[in-house]
Parts: C-alpha cells; structure tokens; sequence
C-alpha cells in the first residue's frame, strides 16, 4: 500500500471502515511510539523473566528499598478531573457496540471499555472496538439488532475509561521496521490519536485503565509514552488519567511506587482480584509451600486478598487517588429466583464491604447489577462524589501479610473437575472470538479462566497438591477428568462443539501438563485466531 507510512506493514485487510482508524498520521504516530519504546518494553518483559528465576529460587518478594524515599515522601497525585470524580459503581465489558451502549445507558458512572481480560483480539475485534469508540465518544453510535431492536445512547451515559492490552501482548498485524508491534501501544494509540482533540474540545479527555503490571517501571514506560504522546499531538501534560490495576503480587509491593511514576497522570487503583490470585499462583507455582485450596474458596475475605485489598485502599487515600474495588463474577440469574437473589445478595455483600472498608466505587460485570451496587455505595457516600479523604491509618499490611496464602483446603475433586470445564468452555469460547462468557452462572473472562488452569498446573506439580480423599493431583488423573468433562460437554454442546472446542481441549492438555509454565493462555490462544 502506498499510503503506508516508511517502515510500517499491516497484514490484515484495511476495510474502508478500517481505513477510517488506520490513516497513515495515525500509523506513523504508532510508529514513532513503538521506535521509542519497544525496546524497553522488550526489555520490561525479560526483566519478568528474570524476578521469576528469583522467585522459583526462593527469594520472597518485599517492599522494595531502593523505593523507600517514595514510600515515605508526602507527594499526592494531580487533582482529577471533574468527570472522574464520581466512581462509585463502573460496569465493564467487551467493546461490542450493542453491548457498549448498553453499558453506556446502564444507570453506571464510568464504563470501562475493555480491550483486555475480556475481549479476544482478533483484528476485527480491535478494529470494530475502535470504530465504535471513537462512534461512542462523540455520541452517534447506534446499533439495530438482527431483530429491529434500536439500540441509541441516553442523554445521561457512563464517563468511558479504557482498557488496552497488557504488556505481554502483541499486535500481529501490524510491522514497524520489520517487528511485530505492542498490542498495549496499538490500543492506546489509536484511541488517543483519533478522539484527544474532540475530547479535550468538549471537556473531557482519554482515561484508561492499565493491567498487568508487575513493576513500577512498568508504570514508568506508559507515563513515558503518555508524555510523548501529549507532547506530540500538542496536548497539555498531565490531560490523560489513568488508574492502574493492581493485579500482580508483584505489583503489591509496589502501589505507592505506581501511583508515584504515573502521579501527573494518575487517577487511582484498582483491585484486580482475579488476574491477582492467577499471578500468586503463577509467581509460586514452584515454591513447595504454597498451594491454594479450590477456586471457589479464594475470596475476598481469605487473609492474603483481604491484606491485599485493605493496602490498596490506604495506600490510595494516602495519595489522594481513588481506590476503585474490583468485580464480584456474580452475574444475574435468569428463570430461577432463589439462585439470583443468592447472587444478588453476593453483589451486595461485596459492594457493601468496599464501600464501608472506604473504596470509592467498584466495578460490575452485567446492567442488572448497577442498581444493586449502586445502593451499597449510596449508602455509604450520600452526596459525596468520593471518599477519598477518609484516611486508613489504621491498617498496616506487612510483606507477610501480604504472602499469607490460605486457605489451602479444601481442594476437591468437584473443584478439579469445575477448572477443567471452565477452562475448555472459556478458550473454546476465546478462540472462537469472544472474550467473555458466562459459564455455570459466573461471568467468565481471561483472568478467571488462568485461574482455572494454572491452578491445576501447581496441583499437579506441589507436593500440597492433594484431594480431601487423600488421591494426589497427578498428570494421569487430570487426564482421566478431563475425558470425562470433555465427553461431558460433546454431549451437551452437541452440533455446537465445534473446531474450536476440540482445540481448547487439546490446548488446556498442553497448558497444564507442559513442565514450562506458558505465562497467559491468551499466548498460545492468539495462534490460533486470525
Ligand atoms: C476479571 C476482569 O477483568 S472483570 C472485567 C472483564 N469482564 C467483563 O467486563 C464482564 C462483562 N460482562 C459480560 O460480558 C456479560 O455480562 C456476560 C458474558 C458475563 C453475560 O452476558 P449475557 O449472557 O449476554 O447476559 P444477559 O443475557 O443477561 O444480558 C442481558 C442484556 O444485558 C447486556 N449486557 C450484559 N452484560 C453487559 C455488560 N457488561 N455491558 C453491557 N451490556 C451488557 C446484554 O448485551 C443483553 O442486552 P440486550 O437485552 O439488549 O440484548
Ligand atoms: O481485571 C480484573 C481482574 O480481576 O483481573
Ligand atoms: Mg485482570
């Protein structure tokens, strides 16, 4: 293609509604991101490598002391802006159009647009995501549903904060001087570069949410590239805000040093609890201590999350930083009352602890919760937007605290058998080009589906790794589970156990009796989609 700016490929088809988001300015300004800062995100994530090979050696994470200054400085972030004041209840979802107007409607302050956990991303997939983006921040996406139903946006709509692709991902359809570049500069690139000037025009601008992170340094890079990319647009530093997830145990140990790298750029944390058990479990996968009992056990309240969740909080009011709670996987049940009031009182018991603990929101997986989520916090807010100035002196998390995983039973067949089927059902999905899926009444998304598997992984492999009849998680039995489960679910499916289910089933075989460890399913999982 001519048009193409020097250096730069793209081996996907450019539809001309494709060509919309991929202009040459755009491509290029992509390209100068990536000559940049590829280089150090390379190097970020072999830095990764390297903190594992100290882990599986025994070295247990710390605060860190080359940071200490940081800890005990008394800085706070940059005054938020007026449309990220007030989070008290933020729905997530994929950056489908009908699904994102619905989102926009749903009665919540803030939507997160997410390009990550729960979104596969297949070209079309980023590139529709995109389009539809840019369509919501000026208001005229609409939608009509294969059945007539018009879907249009509300006079009042959620405040959009989106989440790009973590650092580990890569967009493989696009080449900058021969490399692959990074799915993270795709997606925020694009969405900067197409909607900074309408927004900042109208008084808002690009939020977003960062996941994955495993170091301050991590959070360095994207404040680096927040920086360029103000600065080569012409639009003034510190107008992006961004609230990092907390969602590493790495990352634990260094909240204040986050917030302090991205403090012009900050608005806030937030507690990503599923990816946060699923990156326990990865960075101790060959401590011979550590073993969790079944998913379903691993709450909020067990000692290491509640740890967890309580630093988070004091850590942000410390620095005048919202501190937004994570997602129940709680979703509505349809046609069984007793179940979805057991639900409903799970969301309410959730919420209610965050909002009384001091959060300043949390998020919700569907529209039928905001109403429900939106009572806890009410109750505890009233009229304040926030309440980020209710100081927690009163906690104090140790670094023991922190790694104090229990509980470490019950762990049981049913609950092997339920990360079996999850896991095949979720990367079915996944690779069949959609992220999100709800499965045995609980929303299911990358994060809860890496539990689910790498749980198994560290079964098998610790000497913990036992069920509460006494048989130990081996290779043989999960093998002897998993053709049940899969025989199980041939049946169910039936015509609709297609290719990509009988992929995930060979692929979750591989992910969990593999002796290298594979880092995300999402890895192997982009090899098979486009
Ligand atoms: C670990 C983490 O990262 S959490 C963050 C990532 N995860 C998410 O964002 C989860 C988002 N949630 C979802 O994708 C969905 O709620 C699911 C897949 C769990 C369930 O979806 P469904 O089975 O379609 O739910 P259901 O049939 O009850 O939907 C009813 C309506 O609500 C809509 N809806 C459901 N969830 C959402 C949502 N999160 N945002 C917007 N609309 C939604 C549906 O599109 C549907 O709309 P319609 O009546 O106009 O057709
Ligand atoms: O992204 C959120 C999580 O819980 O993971
Ligand atoms: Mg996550």
């Amino acid at each position: 293609m001519s048009q193409l700016p020097a250096g730069v490929e793209v081996l996907a088809e450019i539809t001309p509604a494709y060509a919309e988001i991929l202009t040459p300015e755009a491509l290029a300004f992509i390209a100068s991101l990536h000559r940049q800062f590829e280089g150090r995100r390379r190097e970020l994530m072999a830095a990764r490598d390297v903190r594992q090979k100290e882990l599986d050696a025994g070295k247990l994470p710390d605060f860190l002391p080359e940071t200490a200054a940081v800890r005990a400085g008394d800085w706070t972030i940059a005054p938020l802006p007026h449309d990220l004041l007030d989070r008290r209840v933020e729905i997530t979802g994929p950056v489908e159009r009908k699904m994102m107007i619905n989102a926009f409607n749903s009665g919540a302050k803030s939507f997160m647009a997410d390009f990550e956990d729960s979104n596969c991303p297949s070209w079309d997939n980023q590139l529709q995501g995109l389009i539809n983006v840019r369509d919501a921040y000026r208001k005229t996406i609409s939608f009509t549903s294969p059945e007539g139903k018009v879907y249009k946006l509300n006079e009042q709509i959620a405040t959009l904060v989106l989440r790009p692709r973590g650092w580990h991902l890569t967009e493989k359809h696009i080449k900058v001087d021969g490399e692959i570049i990074s799915g993270s500069i795709f997606d925020f690139a694009l969405s900067f570069f197409h909607n900074i000037d309408y927004l900042v025009a109208n008084g808002s601008a690009t939020y977003y949410y960062l996941p994955k992170m495993e170091s301050h340094l991590e959070a360095r890079l994207w404040n680096d590239i927040f920086v360029a990319a103000q600065d080569a647009l012409g639009i003034k530093q510190g107008t992006i805000k961004a609230t990092v997830l907390i969602e590493t145990i790495l990352g634990a140990f260094e909240m204040d040093e986050i917030l302090y790298e991205l403090r012009e750029h900050s608005s806030g944390l937030n507690a990503g609890r599923w990816d946060y058990i699923f990156s326990c479990i990865k960075k101790f996968r060959t401590n011979r201590d550590f073993c969790l009992a079944d998913r379903a056990r691993i709450n909020m309240t067990v000692p290491f999350m509640r740890a967890y969740a309580l630093l988070l909080l004091k850590t942000c009011h410390k620095r005048n930083a919202p501190a937004i709670g994570g997602m129940a996987a709680l979703i509505p049940i349809k046609n069984d009352p007793v179940k979805n009031e057991a639900a409903m009182a799970g969301i309410r018991a959730d919420k209610n602890r965050d909002a009384t603990d001091g959060y300043d929101g949390g998020w919700v997986a569907h529209p039928g919760l905001v109403p429900v989520a939106m009572a806890e916090f009410d109750a505890v807010l009233g009229d304040r937007p926030n309440q980020i100035g209710k100081q927690r002196d009163d906690i104090n998390v140790t670094a023991a605290e922190l790694l104090d995983f229990r509980p470490e039973a019950p762990i049981t067949e049913a609950g092997l058998r339920m990360n079996i089927n999850v896991g095949i059902q979720y990367i079915g999905a996944w690779i069949s080009g959609n992220g999100c899926v709800p499965i045995h009444n609980l929303m299911e998304d990358a994060a809860t589906a890496e539990i689910s598997r790498s749980q198994i992984w560290q079964w098998i492999r610790s000497p913990k790794g036992k069920l509460e009849d006494g048989r130990k998680v081996t290779t043989e039995l999960f093998r002897e589970l998993l053709a049940d489960e899969v025989a199980q679910l041939e049946v169910a499916y039936g015509a609709k156990w297609t290719k990509q289910y009988q992929d995930a089933a060979r692929m979750f075989d591989l992910l969990t009796t593999a002796d290298d460890f594979v880092e995300f399913l999402t890895l192997p999982g982009y090899e098979y989609i486009d």
